[in-house]
């Protein structure tokens, strides 16, 4: 008996190791964008409250950071508080305002030594201080790492990025330093908040909903979205891996022919 489970465990393993070694030999999206949806539902099915599927969410961002780094993927960008997330209950919002120290506060180590890097994009009023606190520890030990880029979508909202760029630009356009006939749609990705990083590639959001949530609208004008019945919680290498694959097969045209 055992021997049969450690041949079908030794089995798994290269199985895995072969398909791990395949995704990596075709293109890997420089950067992968993910809707960690479904923490709730996951805490409901289970008859727990709602803030353990979240806590069970963050144990998830961990696995999924670590393999995106290991597959060589350039930015991972996780939305992880939307500006819609305030009208939850108090109670459920202090719980997700603390999970960014609970997360960093036993990975951020590994962070620094897998030269991963820590941003955050977002409207950083109305987080409250602890917050931010462990944010800004994060990013000033990660500022010089050349790795992956772990980009958290913090109190985020593309309309109002998008509208505050377009602000800058009337702002230029009144000032007399800018004509509206020159303004290209470089300009209003200069003044988006992802103004240094590559547009997403491959989009990818669980537990079933197919909407975009005010996520990102501007940027992902030309990206694969791979939407998962998946609850967050229950999203793991296997299933990263499965997103890559699924792009791998995609023959992305960029609007072309
Ligand atoms: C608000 C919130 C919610 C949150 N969830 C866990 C993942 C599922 C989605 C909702 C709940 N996670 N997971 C990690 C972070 C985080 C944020 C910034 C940072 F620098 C380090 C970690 C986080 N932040």
């Amino acid at each position: 008996m055992i021997n049969k489970l450690l041949k079908r465990n030794t089995e798994t393993v290269i199985g895995d190791m072969e398909r791990l070694s395949l995704v990596r030999d075709g293109i890997i999206p420089s950067h992968i964008a993910i809707i960690m949806d479904g923490n709730g539902r996951w805490a409901k099915k289970r008859s727990l409250p709602r803030v353990a599927g979240h806590h069970e969410g963050m144990k998830t961002v961990r696995k999924i950071t670590r393999l995106a780094n290991v597959l060589g993927v350039d930015v991972l960008t996780l939305y992880a508080f939307s500006t819609e997330n305030w009208k939850r209950p108090k109670m459920e919002v202090d719980f997700l305002m603390r999970l960014p120290e609970e997360f960093l506060s036993t990975f951020l180590p590994e962070l620094v030594a897998e030269n991963v890097k820590v941003e955050m994009m977002g409207d950083h009023t109305n987080l409250p201080a602890h917050t931010l606190k462990a944010i800004s520890k994060a990013k000033e030990a990660t500022k010089d790492n050349t790795g992956l880029i772990l980009n958290f979508a913090m109190n985020y909202g593309s309309r109002s990025e998008i509208v505050d760029s377009v602000k800058e630009l009337a702002a230029q356009v009144a000032a007399g330093t800018l004509n509206p006939e020159d303004i290209t749609e470089d300009h209003i990705s200069s003044g988006l908040m992802t103004k240094s990083l590559p547009e997403p590639d491959l989009l990818i959001r669980t537990s079933g909903e197919v909407r975009l949530s005010n996520f990102m609208l501007w940027q992902l004008a030309y990206t694969e979205f791979w939407f998962t019945d998946t609850l967050w919680p229950d999203f793991n290498e296997d299933s990263l891996i499965e997103a890559v694959e699924n792009y791998q097969k995609r023959n992305r045209r960029f609007g072309g022919l």
